[in-house]
């Protein structure tokens, strides 16, 4: 997804805050006459539920739009409403003449503020950072020369750049900044240590020691490392975290789904939660959440409460009937102040609250942070321990997802099976361990020679499995040979010792069949074939019809 223009962001804002405008005017106005004809009909409950939602509608979105003067006054009226209508006797006129007045005060609150000229306050984003798939540069600091290569061949096989340093002052002039600096403890000088510190510096360190006490992590940690290993460094282990480091600011944009039946507000949120690099999409009409959400597959679901029709709780049990969405967290974004209400509406459903109104910023980093603890959670569940790669489960999902978006656009899409071969003697001769190795570097590889669209995934223990949307049988071969070129030249290394490796696969396209299970079968077959012809093959199953 790119960034959006900031300047046309900024003049979007500034048309929605003009169109909301001349609404909350309107609105007021409505309200105004609301309270006349309830003085006339002496004491309508009815209209003062009705006039008690409107209040609560604008109490939620004015501080948003820079009323929150309005906001707050419609706040205070929805609350004397809502004791009134708690209560049994009717209001007394006086009351309600006072609401009206109010009312008119603020009518000419907003005509005044529209002739002095208002302009829309500027929000400073931060557009978060794009993803890109160049290599991540990993600098080795204060490392034994022997130390150092070792680590610099093992990790090279994983895509990383790596590049070497003798002292921390060669880091503070380097420029880019590293993405990761992996530094023996003996070399962190304390203007290192304030260089990586700094916000401005991306840089993440991991430390190297020779000790593994609770004190040295404790002070590994106050040098601002985000990782720690001893020697002899566990490369794998040391390679997991320099891709989970690597990763935090090249992870695809987060995704939300925004439900509100308050078109303004709703857009508002999206150009702003858009702004800073969130993927957003609005809905505001409840039975269209479904289909939003098969088609964003969101991080969270942000929901109003108060909907016409289908109140947020409501839909956040419907939601809940069955387990598709579990894993999506359901947060209501509410001007409900009430706290039992609150309650209420989370033990029915939904997962937490963000009170209206909320600023702009507020916004942007309540939703990064859910967004993030989402992600990380669904990944702990769908993602593969030593691989990172999807699991079989969520791999045959993403299989049927594919397959049906295949038919339904008419564009080819293949699948590919993965075996390495003679796994179980590169376990017999160098350890379960490299075993393991061996397979995260596999995983490494496919990872970064797929595109962003394909998905890869761990199906058993030595087998992988591609899913290439929009790509024929031919240039999934072609994709597939060079990626196994590249895999059986890769040194691989245990202890002193290099070896090699190599891998068959098959491949079946969605000109074979049109249901998931099947296409892996005939790849399952074709990758067979590959083994019985040799090995360190790629084979394409032969058209069925
Ligand atoms: N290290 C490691 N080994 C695994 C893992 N999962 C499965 N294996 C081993 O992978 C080996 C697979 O061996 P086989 O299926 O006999 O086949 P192969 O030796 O790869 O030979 P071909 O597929 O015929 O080329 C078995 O020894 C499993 O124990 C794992 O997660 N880590």
């Amino acid at each position: 997804m790119a960034t959006p223009d900031a300047s046309l962001v900024q003049q979007q804002l500034a048309n929605l805050k003009e169109s909301y405008k001349h609404r909350l005017a309107e609105d007021l106005v409505d309200l105004e006459r609301c309270t006349t004809a309830m003085l006339a009909e002496q004491g309508n409950r009815e209209m003062m539920a009705s006039l008690c939602q409107s209040l609560h509608r604008i109490a939620g979105s004015a501080g948003t739009f820079g009323w929150t003067e309005v906001g707050a006054a419609c706040r205070e009226m929805e609350q004397q409403t809502q004791i009134w209508l708690k209560r049994a006797d009717d209001v007394a006129p006086e009351a309600l003449e006072m609401i009206r007045a109010r009312l008119r005060a603020l009518i000419g609150h907003m005509h005044k503020a529209a002739s002095d000229g208002d302009t829309p306050p500027r929000i400073d984003f931060d557009a978060g950072s794009e993803y890109t798939d160049a290599a991540v540069t990993v600098v080795l600091l204060g490392l034994s020369t022997h130390e150092g290569e070792h680590m610099a061949d093992a990790l090279k096989g994983f895509g990383y750049a790596i590049r070497f340093a003798a002292e921390a002052g060669d880091i503070l002039s380097m420029s880019p900044a590293p993405d990761v600096l992996v530094a023996d403890q003996n070399v962190l000088t304390m203007s290192l240590r304030a260089y990586i510190s700094r916000d401005d510096v991306p840089t993440a360190l991991i430390q190297l020691n020779r000790l593994d006490t609770f004190e040295r992590r404790l002070h590994a940690v106050r040098c601002g490392a985000q990782g720690y290993f001893t020697y002899p460094i566990d490369i794998p282990r040391l390679e997991a975290r320099l891709r989970r480091l690597a990763t935090r600011h090249t992870q695809d944009p987060y995704r939300v789904v925004i439900v509100d039946d308050d078109v303004e507000l709703s857009e508002h949120f999206r150009l702003v939660l858009q702004a800073a690099g969130i993927d957003s999409r609005v809905v505001n009409t409840p039975s269209m959440v479904v289909a939003a959400l098969h088609d964003h597959m969101p991080d969270i679901l942000i929901v109003d409460i108060n909907m016409p029709g289908c109140s947020g709780p409501e839909l956040a049990q419907v939601l809940r009937l069955d387990d598709d969405w579990l894993k999506v967290p359901i947060i209501y974004l509410s001007a409900e102040t009430d706290q039992d209400r609150r309650t209420v509406a989370l033990r029915q459903a939904g997962d937490d609250f963000l009170a209206k109104p909320i600023s702009d910023l507020d916004l942007i980093n309540a939703v990064k942070v859910r967004s993030q603890r989402s992600r990380q959670l669904s990944e702990a569940l769908e993602r593969d321990g030593l691989t990172g790669l999807m699991k079989h489960a969520a791999l045959k999902e993403q299989l049927d997802i594919e397959v049906s978006r295949a038919q339904r656009s008419g564009e080819p899409a293949s699948v590919v099976m993965i075996d390495i071969d003679h796994f179980k003697s590169v376990n017999d001769t160098y350890g379960h361990a490299t075993g393991d190795y061996v397979i995260r570097l596999l995983a490494n590889l496919l990872r970064r020679r797929l595109r962003k669209v394909d998905t890869v995934g761990r199906y058993g223990g030595e087998e992988f499995v591609a899913i290439l949307p929009n790509c024929d049988a031919e240039n999934a071969a072609r994709i597939f040979n060079e990626i196994r070129m590249n895999f059986s030249q890769l040194d691989c290394v245990s202890g002193e010792q290099s070896f090699r490796v190599s891998f068959s696969a098959g491949i079946a396209t969605t000109a074979s069949s049109g249901e998931g299970s099947v296409l892996l079968e005939i790849a399952d077959q074709a990758m067979y074939q590959a083994k019985t012809g040799g090995r360190n093959k790629v084979c394409v199953s032969e058209p069925t019809d």
